[in-house]
């Protein structure tokens, strides 16, 4: 394949990216290997690992990590397509496309890409804006520097192919040695992005971040020195900015006032007392309102909480997977909630799973958010125990058409085929959509 060069778009630690348009007339952008020639000793090293980190981007698959095309390993210079962003978060910052009164949506992608790279055991070890790309669909993470490096001369590489902004969001343990590299580097530099538009002050560089605003402790838990004190995970991040940043409105009943409190308190003091009174005001037939404020303040400490009572969980459950099908919340509470219905499918009965994957699902197209509608194809994908099938289809069939489009869009909007699912699911479908 042959690419025609538009325009250079900027130059970075390794090479050039261009603005291309391939023999077809498809537009992307393409990363060229150029080293500067005064690092000419690293150049070999350099290159393999400039190959290995393309392919490993490759191979991930997800929305919020950027798609490369295809990988030129033995052109002399190496280079790899990718897709064409239309803007950088760094630029978007810069000239204020981005600022503190609309940056979730972003965090939220960026969170959900890390995820998925964490969960395949990897780190990105350099997240700053400048690495986070705009596409038409959201924000999404390039540029990774995965390779272990503890050899001679790649730290220095690695150290000058840094652009010195980066140490404005490297966690301390890496600015040294990137074998430190864990999930809690990759939180830290988060931190640092989410403290660029919430702090009201100044960070030192490779610091614990002290700030005085409502995110305080929420970032000094992302920026710990010690990364055993950081979040242990992105979803814990996810849930911690989520109860700050979510308005719940006053509840109107002394009842659910009640509820609400047993909620707010400390985690470590909700217990089978408080789980029962939030059972029993479920069940007491209250206006749906006052239901959604209460859904919206169980956290995943609760639900934790809740499942060690299995006369109570599966009621609470089922409530809560009601709440999150009819999706009456913003957008940007999705990905939370996803996280609290697949805490709850840990139940594991027929009902619970089934119950929850039709949660995940409605919800993940109500409100066309990826990682949702991802998380919900996951289960219907791999082998489906038979009795749970069997649920499935008669949830299905009751469903009817609402399924019907709610899949379509799935697939359309994941980019899925319906081939790819479970061979009995597929049938399922088959028989009831394409009537
Ligand atoms: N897929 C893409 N689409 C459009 N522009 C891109 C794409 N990838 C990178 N760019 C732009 O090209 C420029 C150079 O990017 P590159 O990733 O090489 O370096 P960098 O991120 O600036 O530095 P570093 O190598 O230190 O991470 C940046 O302005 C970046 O926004």
């Amino acid at each position: 394949m042959k690419y025609d060069k538009i325009e250079k778009l900027g130059q970075g630690g390794f090479g050039n990216v261009y603005h291309v348009k391939d023999e077809n007339g498809a537009e992307m952008a393409l990363k060229t290997f150029d080293l500067h020639p005064s690092m000419v000793s690293i150049t070999e090293i350099a290159k393999k690992r400039f190959i290995k980190e393309a392919i490993y981007q490759q191979q991930i698959g997800h929305p919020n990590i950027v798609e490369i095309y295809s990988i030129y390993q033995n052109e002399e210079p190496p280079f790899f397509t990718m897709e064409l962003a239309e803007s950088s978060m760094l630029k978007d910052m810069n000239d204020g496309t981005l600022d503190s009164s609309n940056y979730l949506k972003c965090i939220y992608d960026i969170m959900a890409g890390l995820e998925e790279m964490h969960k395949l055991g990897m780190y990105h070890r350099d997240l700053k804006p400048g690495n986070v790309l705009r596409f038409s669909y959201g924000y999404a993470i390039s540029d990774f520097g995965l390779i272990s490096l503890n050899k001679t001369g790649i730290t220095t590489l690695t150290k000058t192919g840094m652009s010195k902004t980066s140490d404005l969001y490297t966690a301390p343990e890496i600015t040294q040695d990137l074998k430190f590299a864990s999930i809690q580097s990759d939180i830290f530099s988060l931190g640092c992005i989410l403290h660029d538009f919430v702090g009201n002050s100044q960070r030192i560089p490779c610091n614990e971040i002290s700030d005085s605003s409502k995110f305080g402790n929420l970032l000094q838990s992302a920026t710990r020195m010690d990364p055993s004190r950081r979040f242990s995970s992105v979803a814990s991040f996810r849930e911690a900015l989520n109860s700050i940043t979510s308005t719940i409105e006053d509840a109107k009943t002394e009842v659910a006032e009640i509820v609400l409190e047993t909620l707010n308190k400390p985690s470590t003091d909700f217990d089978e007392n408080d789980v029962s009174k939030l059972s029993d005001f479920l069940s007491s037939g209250v206006v749906e309102d006052e239901k959604d404020i209460i859904m919206s303040s169980i956290k995943l400490n609760h639900i934790k909480e809740i499942l060690k009572y299995p006369h109570l969980s599966t009621y609470i459950a089922k409530s809560y997977f009601n709440f999150v099908r009819n999706g009456n919340f913003p957008w940007d509470f999705c990905d939370t909630l996803k996280n609290r219905v697949t805490e709850f499918m840990e139940i594991g009965t027929v009902d619970i799973l089934s119950e929850g994957i039709f949660a995940l699902l409605y919800m993940g197209t109500k409100h066309n958010r990826w990682y949702v509608q991802r998380a919900a194809a996951s289960y219907l994908k791999n082998d489906i125990d038979s009795t749970l099938l069997k649920r499935i289809e008669m949830e299905i069939i009751v469903d009817g058409s609402k399924f019907c489009s709610a899949f379509k869009h799935l697939l359309y909007s994941i980019d899925e085929k319906s081939k790819n699912f479970n061979s009995d699911f597929q049938e399922i479908y088959k028989k009831v959509c394409s009537k």
